[in-house]
């Protein structure tokens, strides 16, 4: 690893640190391999230091050791990416304060249920010049209304940030699959050009796009559209159901978005955040895994009971926020222009049953 400008020149000497400190906030299935991506750049790329600090939620595995160490001493995180090593220069840090500190570049990538408390740790701990990008698929509905990730951390650290979404199942991506992702940015180009370059491979290919909210809802609305695919799946509907879906759900993605947000652009829906995402999660991805297996037990097995059996640890966000885009859609008086997410979302509590996936609507 190359020498910090301490060890080179002694405590003593002021030396200009040009170089940016990357920090991933979290290391989950997708958290883990994000860090494998950046940390292969940031060994080539003389603009950033080489470590990647990686913040681990901390748990103690069966074998009684601490998640982190195991993952320092293996370069392998054995619970959520095994099999994949993340590169030497990837550092567990469990402390949260300790994994930010110090870092100008900071990528969150954790389920978006923990990210409120996640972000009131770390008001005034940041460093103020500090840049942040959002790899989490998912939003918050306050008492003024939905909230997106990245406007999240925006608001609560006092930063700005960008989001990367992107048809990416991460297990294909950890065996460096061939794959695409969109950066979503708001203003500055040159920071979402900094960020393509961080994350930017041969296999990983990464294209920046003026259109934060429409990336981040693509992302977000995907992963109830895929809970739809599971039932779908789970009910052995066929592909032409399946089909006929996508048809739908795109059809309500973009009405959702650009009700929202006036400036959602259509062509955002064509970005591998849009289509391809959409397409992916519906054919491989966790959340249909475990809507599928919920409608061949016809409803009578828990979500949550899945989701710890199928997933053992893994998050899923699919029903989360199906459940928030109801409550947006209830609270502005939209249930029936969205009758894909509606029903989807009355399926999950068990208010309808699996079966009336194809019931809601024949449009
Ligand atoms: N896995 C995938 O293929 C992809 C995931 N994403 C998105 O990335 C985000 C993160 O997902 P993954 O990295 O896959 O995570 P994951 O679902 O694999 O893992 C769950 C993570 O949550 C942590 N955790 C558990 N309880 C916690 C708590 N109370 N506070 C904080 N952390 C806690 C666990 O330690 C673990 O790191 C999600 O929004 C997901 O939609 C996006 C693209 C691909
Ligand atoms: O977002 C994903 C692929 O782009 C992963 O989706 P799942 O969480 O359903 O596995």
């Amino acid at each position: 690893m190359a020498p910090s400008a301490e060890t080179e020149y002694g405590d003593n000497v002021e030396v200009p640190d040009n170089k940016s400190r990357v920090t991933v906030v979290g290391s989950g299935n997708w958290g883990s391999v994000a860090a494998k991506l950046i940390a292969s750049n940031t060994l080539k790329l003389s603009s950033f230091h080489d470590e990647v600090r990686m913040w681990v939620f901390e748990e103690v595995l069966p074998s009684g050791e601490k998640l982190s160490e195991v993952i320092n001493q293996t370069n392998e995180n054995v619970k959520y990416l095994p099999g994949i090593k993340l590169g030497r220069n990837v550092v567990a840090v469990p402390d949260l304060e300790h994994a930010v500190r110090d870092a100008n570049m900071l990528v969150f990538v954790t389920p978006h249920q923990f990210m409120e408390g996640i972000c009131s740790r770390l008001v005034g701990k940041i460093r103020e010049d500090a840049e942040a990008i959002s790899l989490i698929k998912g939003m918050e509905v306050k008492m003024e209304g939905p909230c997106m990730i990245s406007t999240l951390i925006t608001d609560q650290l006092g930063i700005n940030c960008c989001v990367l979404m992107g048809a990416n199942i991460a297990n294909e991506i950890a065996v460096e699959k061939f794959s695409e992702a969109t950066v979503g940015y708001r203003e500055n180009k040159d920071i979402a050009e900094k960020w393509v370059r961080l994350f930017s491979t041969p296999y990983f290919m990464v294209s920046a796009c003026q259109d934060v909210e429409g990336v981040e809802l693509c992302g977000t609305l995907k992963n109830v559209v895929a809970i739809a695919a599971g039932f779908v799946d789970g009910l052995e509907m066929g592909n032409n159901t399946k089909a006929r879906q996508f048809k739908r759900s795109l059809r309500e993605m973009k009405a959702f978005s650009q009700l929202l947000f006036s400036s959602v652009k259509d062509s955002t829906f064509f970005e591998s955040c849009g289509i391809a995402d959409l397409i992916t999660t519906c054919l491989g991805g966790r959340n249909r895994k475990c809507a599928d297996a919920f409608a061949r037990n016809g409803g009578k097995r828990s979500f949550d009971e899945l989701e710890a059996e199928i997933l053992q640890g893994q998050k899923l966000q699919g029903v989360l926020t199906a459940k928030e885009v109801y409550e947006v859609l209830r609270h502005r008086g939209w249930l029936e222009l969205f009758p894909l997410f509606t029903t989807v979302h009355e399926i999950c509590i068990g208010r309808l049953p699996p079966t009336a996936i194809v019931e809601y609507s024949h449009s």
